[in-house]
């Protein structure tokens, strides 16, 4: 950072963000004892503060968290607003972050005039931007806007990064945690663009750079907005409240179809390969470390350790399900949203606690196949928890329906079906639920019994395959 002193309270401002980016649902450094946040950028944006009732300026500062366990540091994207502190807060003024002496300081992202001023485009005379609306890397025939946004709000469903919709067109999805290098978010969704049938994602309209030292860093990406698009994961709760008994495996053979030419598209994009013996055990040590990392958050995995090794060992038996290429790399029901009859894949950016390196890395697509067969498990448990009549063996059988509609709409998509290698997929469908564990025990412990009730399950040799009975057949035709 240069020697200018920062136009802001740097230490008040440093000490807030310590107690605050914990509590932020997208801070990833949960595992860890964080030590104290230090502010490494703070890049001006906006106008001056007005004297009194006067606008906020705005600085996009890069935080970075430093940590008691000696490990690398993280960077977090952090836009804040700086307004006076007024007697009376007026309601439309975003929520605090902190206050600090006569001023508040808020998240820039929930202030309109600031997002405005934080997407300006590059001034005539060349003076810099925080971030500079670019084109390139997006979907072709899809530019940024070009004018100022005339209305923006925040999404408010709970994320891994924030989301602010523009004009009711554009979604602006700021990333959160920094990586230096490629972003998979927009390598992959550039690969999937130009698609010559449905589209397979929201098209992609600019991206968003910056620096994290000398290293260039996606800060944000400009794409579509879908208004009424419909997550899976809501229309999969929707539907089992709604019509309880009936099957969902119309929406779960599309789904299938969708997730399918995603696979063969960036097949297409990026190539696929037969893992080499290294690569196979390279797989085999990334569940294993994986499975350590969750005994350390969920203790009750530990009886289940040594079968759980023993499942891992195949997954990377050589079958083309094994084959390795990129993948969505977390795809579960909310990575789907349903606009008019096709679904689309969103949020290609991995497993948020994943290291960059490993996110980018060509995986089995069964991974992502894992992922879904999974989802459909986890709305089932969900279901099962809400008060009302449902019969547990009714959910079981709507999962199992929603399963096998999901692989038959893959098989069709790809010509290769899941269920042919069922040793593989099997650990596949563990791994995630071992992550899963992991994840709920560090995010959201009231949910953890529906992984850890799966883990028993699926371990349950009687449990696997998971046949269809008899006359239980699935009418999506
Ligand atoms: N292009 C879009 N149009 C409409 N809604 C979207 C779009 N992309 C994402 N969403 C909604 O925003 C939510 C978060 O998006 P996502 O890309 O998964 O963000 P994150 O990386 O923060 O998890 C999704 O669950 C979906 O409901
Ligand atoms: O969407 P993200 O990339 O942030 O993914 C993380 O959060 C997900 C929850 O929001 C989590 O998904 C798990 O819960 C879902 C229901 O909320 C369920 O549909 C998924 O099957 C289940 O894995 C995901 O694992 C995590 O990486």
């Amino acid at each position: 950072m240069s020697g200018q002193p920062l136009p802001f309270e740097r230490a008040a401002t440093e000490r807030a963000l310590t107690a605050w980016l914990p509590s932020q649902r997208w801070y990833a450094g949960r595992t860890r004892p964080l030590d104290h946040v230090s502010v490494i950028a703070a890049h001006p944006f906006g106008g001056p503060p007005g004297p009194r009732r006067g606008p906020a300026r705005g600085l996009l500062l890069v935080a970075r968290a430093h940590f008691a366990d000696a490990g690398a540091p993280e960077h977090y994207q952090v836009p804040i607003g700086i307004r006076p502190a007024l007697p009376g807060p007026r309601p439309q003024d975003p929520p605090p972050i902190a206050v600090i002496g006569d001023t508040v300081v808020h998240d820039a992202l929930a202030d309109h005039a600031l997002v405005r001023d934080l997407l300006a485009p590059p001034a005539p005379d060349g003076a810099p931007t925080p971030l500079a609306l670019r084109a390139e890397n997006t979907t072709p025939g899809h530019r940024p806007p070009a004018g100022p946004p005339a209305t923006s709000r925040l999404l408010t469903a709970e994320q891994s990064n924030t989301s602010v919709v523009i004009d009711d067109r554009y979604l602006l999805k700021c990333f959160r945690r920094l990586h230096t290098g490629p972003n998979p978010e927009v390598e992959l969704r550039r690969a999937l663009a130009g698609h010559p049938g449905p589209p397979l994602t929201p098209p992609l309209h600019a991206v968003l750079h910056g620096h994290l030292g000398e290293a260039p860093v996606t800060y944000a990406v400009l794409q579509s907005y879908l208004p009424d698009a419909v997550d899976g994961w809501t229309a999969a709760l929707h539907h089992l409240r709604t019509r309880p008994g009936q099957s969902f495996a119309r929406d779960a053979h599309a789904m299938g179809t969708a997730t399918g030419a995603v696979h063969t598209r960036l097949a297409a994009a990026f190539g696929t390969r037969r893992p080499t013996p290294g690569e196979a055990a390279r797989l085999t040590a990334r569940l294993l470390t994986a499975l350590e990392d969750a005994l350390r958050a969920v203790p009750e995995l530990a009886r289940h350790e040594t079968a759980l090794r023993h499942a891992y060992a195949q997954a990377a038996d050589p079958t083309p399900a094994t084959t390795l290429q990129r993948v969505h790399g977390d795809l579960h029901l909310g990575q789907l949203v349903r606009c008019g009859r096709t679904w689309q894949l969103i949020d290609f950016e991995g497993e948020p606690s994943a290291p960059m390196a490993e996110r980018t890395a060509p995986r089995p697509p069964l991974a992502d196949i894992a992922g879904m067969l999974r989802s459909f498990d986890y709305a089932a448990h969900h279901a099962a928890w809400q008060p009302g009549p449902a019969d547990p063996r009714d959910l079981r059988r709507w999962a199992r329906d929603s399963q096998h509609a999901f692989c038959d709409g893959y098989a069709l998509a790809t010509g290769h079906d899941p269920r042919d290698t069922p040793a593989p997929l099997r650990a596949h469908i563990l791994a995630k639920a071992v992550y899963e564990s992991a994840y709920e025990a560090r995010n959201r412990p009231h949910w953890l019994h529906i992984p850890l009730e799966d883990v028993e399950r699926l371990l349950d040799p009687a449990a696997w395959p998971p046949h269809r009975p008899p006359g239980d057949d699935t009418p999506w035709n």
